[in-house]
């Protein structure tokens, strides 16, 4: 079995997975080091023999996680890192290991998934965009604040929007003109996540005409599914991209 990581700004995504079809024993998220290993050992009859992980946290805080693996699970963990080339995409950015491992492996993910022209919407933490052409150039992208961000800047910054996550969840059942500060708060900022969603997919169709596939990823992807009807949800194209650049054969 192998163990591969998502580690996000916010959570890190897990998934436990037969090295030999890649079929799904389990997988979750979790908000530390110790509450993954307290969730994927609760696994019955977990065997680990390998671990893949891509991280877009500090060096120091990802290398801390593959000694907590090495000493929890006695696994050596590959650590996906920056290509400039990889499964037919050629890197956009101006200095290749500077884009973001997930937005790199998402793009790759969705290249293979695609076989063509491709855009990647992940919105996560940060709400992100990234394009990739047929022939696998990839032409850089979009980053946004995402959905926890930017209501916690409203929280920050006034002194009067004030309210609880559960109310939050239940004032985005529809998106008509809110009549409370949560519902005014909550669906404006679904409406601009699908007012980017939107103006990407605008973006590809100047691009390619049709000949394009929309990817929606990360946790928040459900928000935008009306704005974006023609996209695939994918909630693990990341870890698709992960394969590709660890594999553990
Ligand atoms: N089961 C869940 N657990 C945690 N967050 C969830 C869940 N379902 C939906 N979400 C939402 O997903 C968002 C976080 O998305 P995601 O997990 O993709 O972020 P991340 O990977 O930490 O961020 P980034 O990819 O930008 O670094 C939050 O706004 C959260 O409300
Ligand atoms: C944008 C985030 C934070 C989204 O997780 C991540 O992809 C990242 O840290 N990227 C580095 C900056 C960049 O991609 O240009
Ligand atoms: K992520």
């Amino acid at each position: 079995m192998i163990l591969e990581l998502d580690c996000g700004n916010s959570f890190i995504k897990w998934r436990v997975i037969h090295a030999a079809d890649a079929t799904i024993v389990g997988g979750g998220i979790v908000d530390s080091d110790q509450a993954l290993l307290a969730a994927v050992s609760a696994l019955p009859s977990l065997r680990l023999n390998g671990c893949r992980i891509v991280s877009v946290r500090s060096e120091q805080e990802t290398e801390e996680l593959r000694s907590v693996l090495l000493a929890g699970f006695a696994i050596q963990a590959c650590i996906a890192l920056p290509a400039q080339e990889m499964a037919g995409v050629r890197n956009g950015y101006d200095d290749y290991e500077r884009l973001g491992m997930d937005r790199w492996l998402a793009a790759l993910g969705a290249y293979h998934l695609a076989k063509g022209a491709c855009l990647v919407i992940d919105l996560g933490t940060a709400a992100k965009a990234d394009f990739v052409a047929a022939d696998g150039e990839h032409l850089g992208g979009y980053i946004c604040p995402g959905m926890p961000l930017m209501r916690s800047q409203l929280r920050t910054h006034t002194r009067r929007i004030r309210y609880d996550d559960a109310s939050a969840e239940r004032a985005v059942s529809t998106l008509e003109p809110g009549r409370s500060t949560v519902e005014a708060v909550e669906r404006g900022c679904v409406l601009m996540l699908q007012g980017f969603a939107r103006t990407q997919i605008e973006q590809a169709r100047a691009l390619w005409g049709d000949h394009f596939t929309v990817f929606l990823t990360g946790g928040d992807a459900p928000l935008v599914r009306e704005a974006a009807p023609q996209a695939r949800i994918v909630p693990d194209l990341v870890f698709v991209g992960l394969a590709m650049a660890c594999p553990l054969d």
